[in-house]
């Protein structure tokens, strides 16, 4: 199924990002001159509808109405996955005594998670009537034609459901809680603020000029210093910050660091431990600076964001594309202007971290 993920197959429909991206641009763009919104919710709501479209087929368009339509608990069906997830030996028991714990917050939870499932799968239900043999041309066509290797059975409409609702859960948060991170970065280091666009203003065309479309193709290497914030935010606050634990399973263990650790046992690695080692990023590693990926040429290697090995994200590249298209679409047509320009981090974390509360700004948009 990981071809369904390369970087190509996913250019093929590059069309359904832009779909999305145009909605967050118009949004913005008549936000009156003054008028303070909340850009977090706004990229959220980007991020569902496009994960969204991409996983079911479905254009939820709650950029549309921002009124009526609530944002779906995403977050909480992750709270309640690393709530359970933190002993996983006991999984099949902690599940049963759950459902009946008289805890209205955790009866809430798993309400809330019933719902999301219910509805995912009736959106899967709802593409596979209209799926036409032989296409492929979206995520869900791709895995309502993916075939076991070994047996070559087609998936099974429940997994193809859960597959699909894997994305979502796994895709939608983690985009949004990126973007509104790397956003108040950018919006809270003047130096770094200054350079993005100064290389945006250089290299990407506003939407006015005809470039309505911002190809991804090609655009990674023509924006050096917007690829260096991108890898900075990543590596400053990484949204996925549970441990993602490998088993030993070597007769031997294994010796790191001059332990040694028997087969059979669970070792994590916490990405914000690696991200913020002093001895590796130097004393300044609590401070946003592009520029050190650019300087020290540092691979991307060095930080994991998107875990490492087999069971790395599997979404990468989709994450990849939204996020340096929507910050290219953003900052290049828009002065984004934060209230707060002293506002200090603060991070939600409920096993996918965010930004605590709304990141709210104001917006001119740029003439040239
Ligand atoms: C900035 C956005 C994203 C981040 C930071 C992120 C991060 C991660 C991380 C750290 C893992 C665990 C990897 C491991 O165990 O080593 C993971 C797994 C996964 N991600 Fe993502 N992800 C993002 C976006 C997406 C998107 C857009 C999708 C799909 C549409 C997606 C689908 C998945 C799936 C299905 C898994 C489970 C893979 C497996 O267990 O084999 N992710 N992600």
């Amino acid at each position: 199924m990981s071809h369904s993920f390369s970087m190509a197959t996913l250019l093929k429909f590059e069309g359904r990002f832009g779909k999305h991206l145009h909605r967050l641009f118009s949004n913005i763009e008549q936000q009156p001159e003054g008028q303070v919104f909340d850009l977090k919710e706004s990229v959220a709501r980007y991020a569902y509808d496009v994960i969204s479209d991409l996983a079911f087929e479905k254009d939820l368009n709650t950029q549309g109405n921002p009124e009526a339509n609530e944002l779906p608990p995403i977050p909480d069906h992750i709270l309640i996955g690393t709530m359970y997830g933190m002993v996983e030996s006991l999984l099949p028991y902690s599940i049963r005594i759950g459902n009946k714990l008289p805890i209205p917050s955790l009866q809430k939870l798993l309400q809330s998670r019933k719902l999301l499932s219910q509805k995912a799968s009736q959106y899967v239900n709802d593409a596979i009537e209209d799926h036409k043999a032989g296409e492929k041309e979206t995520l869900l066509d791709n895995l309502l034609e993916a075939k076991d290797p070994s047996t070559g059975a087609p998936l099974t409409p429940a997994e193809v459901s859960s597959e699909a609702f894997a994305f979502l859960v796994a895709g939608a948060h983690t985009t949004s809680a990126t973007l509104g991170l790397l956003f108040y970065h950018l919006l809270h280091n003047r130096y770094a603020a200054e350079k993005l666009t100064e290389e945006l203003n250089a290299n990407v065309p506003l939407y006015n000029d005809g470039g309505k479309e911002i190809s991804y193709s090609g655009l990674e290497s023509k924006l050096p210093y917007t690829m260096a914030c991108i890898k900075e935010s990543f590596r400053i606050t990484p949204v996925f910050t549970m441990p993602l634990p490998r088993l030993v399973t070597d007769p031997n263990g294994v010796d790191i660091n001059g332990f040694h650790i028997p087969q059979g046992t669970a070792v994590s690695m916490i990405s914000q431990a690696l991200h913020h080692d002093p001895q590796f990023w130097g004393g300044d590693h609590d401070q946003y600076i592009p520029e050190r990926w650019l300087e020290d040429a540092i691979s991307f290697n060095e930080i994991m964001p998107f875990g490492i090995g087999h069971r790395a994200c599997i979404g990468r590249n989709i994450a990849s594309i939204n996020i340096l298209k929507v910050l290219c679409a953003l900052w290049r047509n828009f002065e984004i202007i934060p209230v707060d320009k002293y506002e200090k981090l603060e991070i939600n974390s409920l096993g996918v971290d965010e930004k605590k509360g709304p990141l709210l700004c104001t917006v001119r948009k740029r003439q040239m």
